[in-house]
């Protein structure tokens, strides 16, 4: 029982906990939580059932008027119901805002006096750029039933006799001006006009049957689409629309309104005191999939260093979270790398020398830079005004403005997308495995093209003492590094200081790690590993960072070791993905090497593209 005592003595306790162990331990049950999912709470999955919006009921109603007793039947229809549309947004990134229950808006009833109800407005649902909308088959036990099924299995649930059940569907279909229900179902005119509204929903029905089977819905919506994608526009769009509001892609239709009373006259009878009711909208099932169109994935082990590389490679501009334990990314996230016509990229430009080891610090500092003023008169929220880079300047780069942002718009002439992806572990998908997060986050990069594995060069290894960066690097490719800054230097001692705060610890042989990383991405998708083509071998900056005995910079035999290490990964990684995989060892965290790693992603982003292109005129050429 949860005592008075206990409850202060776990305040006690709380109160003397630090920030950071609270905010540590916070984020360990974000990602325990997450694990337990299984990896699905992420929403790139979803089914929604839509259904359009009602029609409204038809009015039985008599005009009256001065000196006019026994005036003409008067009622008015019902609007239409609003039907429901899809419109793909590049302002969305999730499903998660979408409901999984679409109504779209219903029409008004219609009134005495030949007022017609006004039509339901239609409803236009974004989804991400990405999305992949497929209707369930009326096999599929995850859709929704139609109004139909919905009628029969209320009534045999109710176990009515006939004449309820002839009943209560009347109740569902007409409307009956008061107190004259019992006589109008007695009339043969009334009769007649039951028999043909019967005919024409069995019709409609079997319409619909036939549509499902044979023409389920099936969108790619891989682009922002506009007015100009629109080839039906100005003929579908619904009355009453501006022509210049492109709905996007028609999902439910809504149902028809309702007839008033004067659509029953004939010559037996002058006065019908029934109308109809508006039909219910139509009712669909959809399986969302949202598959981000990022032309590089990054996929590797968790604490390989994944996110630190998107953030050096987009200058920070992609919010995904650094920390030195596994499982921070939770979730795929998408960041642009900006490329000018020399290879200098944007990230390139960022005055602060290393990617932070923890986003958490980094924000700390920026809102306390913000209190300061510091960033009251920049041209954008991110960067100060009067920041002087940091960063060793290229000879060639020196015209090229200092940091990133707007002022890179002018010398950009390339740009691509890159995924950075939660990690993956070794049975990540198995029931019985209980870490990981499942597989279901590689949906998220099914469609990009190439994707890069990023490995922990200095796993496997006795971890250095302290692991500052030297002039000397594991290998001759990787670029020297300037002289640490202090804030290298906090963040080797905030590294050393850093507990893991996580029971998975991950320290797995880079080779071993490509071995695994392979046999996930299979078991995801046959075939899928062939997509693989270079790996990132990061965390160069701590292979023979030893110093040794008389200086600061490491020994010899440390980088023959470390040289070694570099030949065997190659060796191993060509082995498992084929001759032509490219090796290249970077520190993400203080930008080595980076360029030539920009370079070669550029060249697969590229290839993709001029791919695609080739198959577009090859298809459009055999559609002339
Ligand atoms: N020394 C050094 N540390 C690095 C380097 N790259 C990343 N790190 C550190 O490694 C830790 C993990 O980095 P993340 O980028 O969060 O790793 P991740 O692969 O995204 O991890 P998950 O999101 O858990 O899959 C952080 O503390 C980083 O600062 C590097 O090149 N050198
Ligand atoms: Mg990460």
């Amino acid at each position: 029982m949860f005592t008075r005592r206990t409850f202060c003595s776990s305040i006690r306790k709380c109160s003397q906990r630090s920030q950071e162990e609270i905010e540590a331990y916070k984020r360990k049950r974000q990602a325990e939580w997450k694990r337990k999912q299984g990896g699905n709470s992420f929403l790139d999955h979803l089914i929604v059932t839509v259904r359009g919006g009602k029609g409204g009921d038809g009015c039985a109603a008599f005009h009256r008027e001065k000196f006019k007793p026994y005036g003409p039947p008067s009622g008015g229809g019902g609007g239409r119901g609003g039907a429901v549309y899809l419109l793909p947004t590049p302002s969305l990134s999730t499903l998660s805002t979408i409901p999984s229950r679409i109504h779209g808006h219903n029409g008004e009833n219609g009134r005495g006096t030949w007022q017609n109800g006004k039509a339901g407005e239609p409803l236009v649902i974004k989804v991400p750029v990405g999305t992949v909308v497929r209707e369930l088959g009326r096999k599929d036990p995850r859709r929704a039933k139609d109004e139909w099924e919905n009628e029969e299995e209320a009534i045999v649930a109710a176990g009515l006799t006939t004449e309820e059940r002839v009943e209560k569907m009347r109740e569902k279909r007409w409307v009956h001006y008061p107190g004259y229900g019992e006589i109008n179902v007695e009339r043969d005119d009334f009769k007649e006009a039951e028999v043909s509204m019967y005919k024409l929903e069995r019709e409609r029905r079997l319409a619909r049957r036939r549509r499902l089977d044979s023409n389920p819905i099936y969108l790619d919506l891989d682009k922002e689409e506009g007015l100009e994608n629109s080839s039906t526009e100005a003929v579908n769009a619904p009355l009453g629309i501006r022509q210049n509001d492109y709905l996007g892609h028609l999902i439910a239709q809504g149902g028809q309104g309702g007839l008033g009373n004067p659509h029953f006259v004939s010559s037996a009878n002058r006065t019908p005191r029934y109308a109809t009711r508006g039909h219910e909208g139509e009712r669909v099932t959809l399986f969302l999939e949202l598959k981000l169109l990022a032309d590089i994935g990054l996929v590797g082990m968790p604490n390989a260093g994944k996110s630190t590389l998107l953030r050096a490679l987009t200058g920070g501009r992609a919010k995904t979270d650094v920390a030195g334990y596994a499982f921070t990314t939770l979730n795929p996230v998408v960041g642009i790398v900006r490329v000018s016509e020399d290879g200098t990229f944007e990230g390139e430009l960022v005055p602060d020398d290393t990617v932070y080891d923890e986003t958490k610090i980094e924000s700390r500092s920026f809102e306390e830079r913000m209190k300061q003023g510091e960033y009251a008169n920049s041209l954008t929220r991110n960067q100060p005004r009067d920041t002087v880079s940091k960063t060793s300047v290229d000879p060639h780069t020196e015209s090229k403005p200092t940091r990133p942002g707007h002022h890179f718009d002018l010398y950009e002439a390339f740009r691509f997308t890159i995924a950075d992806n939660p990690g993956l572990i070794e049975n990540s998908a198995s029931p019985f495995a209980h870490a990981g997060l499942g597989h279901s986050f590689l949906r998220a990069i099914e469609r990009s093209p190439a994707l890069v594995c990023v490995v922990d060069f200095s796993s496997g290894q006795q971890p250095p003492e302290v692991a500052l960066p030297t002039e000397n690097t594991a290998s001759s490719d990787v670029e020297p590094l300037a002289v640490p800054t202090d804030a290298v230097v906090d963040d080797v001692i905030l590294r050393n200081q850093a507990k893991p705060i996580d029971p998975i610890t991950i320290d797995v042989d880079p080779c071993e790690a490509i071995k695994i990383l392979k046999a996930e991405l299979e078991t995801y998708q046959e075939g899928m590993s062939s997509r693989i083509r270079m790996v990132i071998a990061n965390k160069a900056d701590l292979v023979a960072s030893q110093p040794s005995s008389d200086s600061s910079s490491p020994s010899a035999e440390a980088i023959e070791e470390a040289k070694a290490r570099l030949a065997r990964l190659e060796k191993c990684a060509r082995q498992e993905l084929g001759e032509d995989l490219i090796v290249v060892p970077v520190s993400a965290k203080y930008r080595m090497n980076l360029r030539k790693v920009v370079a070669l992603m550029k060249g697969y982003a590229e290839e993709a593209r001029n791919e695609k292109m080739a198959v577009q005129e090859v298809v459009e050429e055999e559609a002339w």
